[in-house]
């Protein structure tokens, strides 16, 4: 067994109530491959229930408090967030450590079963936390650091909007780069970012939306902000924000131009934290509520219906009843 455990009589306390409150309150559950589990079972303070047993802190038992704890301030945070009137749960209750195997593993959030996911949206923001840890272990923001010291200034997002309308008395067209959608499947088997990037830019687009998301979108913005081509339209990475580290990574140091924040995702605090990073970063920040974007001017999301068209230079005057291309 891994842990030391000093078993007493119901009742008794063998510690200070102050030196509870540090370690925790602990139960034996039962031991499995050589790990006693147990798990916290209350936040109440000692005098108020019958503590059973007190674990001698190892270093493996002390791994597994953090993680404990840490799975406990998730799902916290997503209690806070639906209060907030968030539907998406942003991490899995099923990765609840070893140990926690009682009553928090057959806990409901907002009616459901806590290990799956109640739609896609959820299911995406699940999956990213997840790519997100694990790149961020790869890319330390410290790493980063250099990167964003020496990534070109960000342009005008607002201001390019304006201007395309003002050429084109049209709303500006911000053109979508995505090969494929969780609900869609495939738009277009041959797929090139490049070109597709490059027709939109022809066709007269003001922005180019990159769906960076490889897994559920099939694009990689890497490809498309490549050095090889330099994209004169001003980008806008459409991500599943969950952390702030992807605006850094993704965003400013790729040469992106607005981020996307999804409001379903995303609870108030980290909200405003997030704008404001986002300024401070140079990047515009469209947040979308709902199904609805919202921006300072008018402008037009056009993603599959242009995707899917054989030439999609063609594509877009057929959208706007005329060519608004720059020639
Ligand atoms: O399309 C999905 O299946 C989807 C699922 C979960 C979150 C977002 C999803 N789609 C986002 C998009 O594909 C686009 O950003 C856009 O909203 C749709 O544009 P359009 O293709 O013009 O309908």
């Amino acid at each position: 067994m891994d842990g030391l455990f000093l078993v007493q009589s119901a009742g008794q306390r063998l510690i200070s109530p102050s030196l509870y409150r540090c370690i925790g309150y602990v139960s034996i559950r039962r031991p499995v491959s050589g790990f006693a589990m147990y798990t916290r079972i209350s936040s109440r303070s000692p005098s108020q229930f019958t503590i059973r047993s007190q674990q001698v802190l190892t270093s493996s038992s002390v791994e597994n408090d953090v993680r404990i704890k840490e799975w406990e301030v998730d799902v916290y945070q997503n209690e806070l967030a639906i209060n907030q009137g968030i539907k998406i749960r942003r991490k899995p209750p099923s990765i609840a450590p070893l140990g926690n195997s009682g009553p928090f593993e057959l806990r409901l959030l907002n009616g459901q079963v806590a290990d799956s996911p109640s739609n896609i949206l959820e299911e995406i923001t699940w999956y990213k936390d997840q790519e997100v840890s694990r790149m961020k272990e790869l890319n330390p923001l410290e790493a980063l650091k250099k990167a964003v010291e020496n990534a070109p200034p960000t342009r005008d997002f607002v201001g390019a909007l304006r201007l395309a309308h003002h050429r084109t008395s049209f709303p500006a067209l911000i053109a979508e780069v995505k090969k494929g959608s969780p609900s869609r499947g495939i738009l277009k088997e041959n797929f090139d970012h490049v070109e597709i990037a490059q027709t939109y830019e022809r066709g007269g687009a003001a922005f180019l939306s990159v769906l960076t998301d490889q897994k559920y979108f099939k694009v990689s913005l890497v490809v498309l902000a490549s050095s090889e081509y330099y994209l004169h339209c001003l980008l806008l990475c459409k991500e599943f924000v969950v952390d702030p580290w992807q605006m850094i990574y993704y965003d400013r140091t790729k040469g992106v131009d607005a981020v996307l924040l999804i409001v379903a995702i995303l609870t108030d605090l980290e909200i405003t934290f997030l704008l404001k990073l986002s300024k401070k970063l140079g990047l515009a920040a469209l947040v979308e509520v709902l199904a609805l974007i919202i921006i300072v001017e008018s402008v037009s999301l056009v993603g599959e219906s242009i995707v899917k068209q054989n030439d999609p230079e063609k594509g877009i005057p057929r959208l706007f009843g005329r060519n608004i291309s720059h020639t």
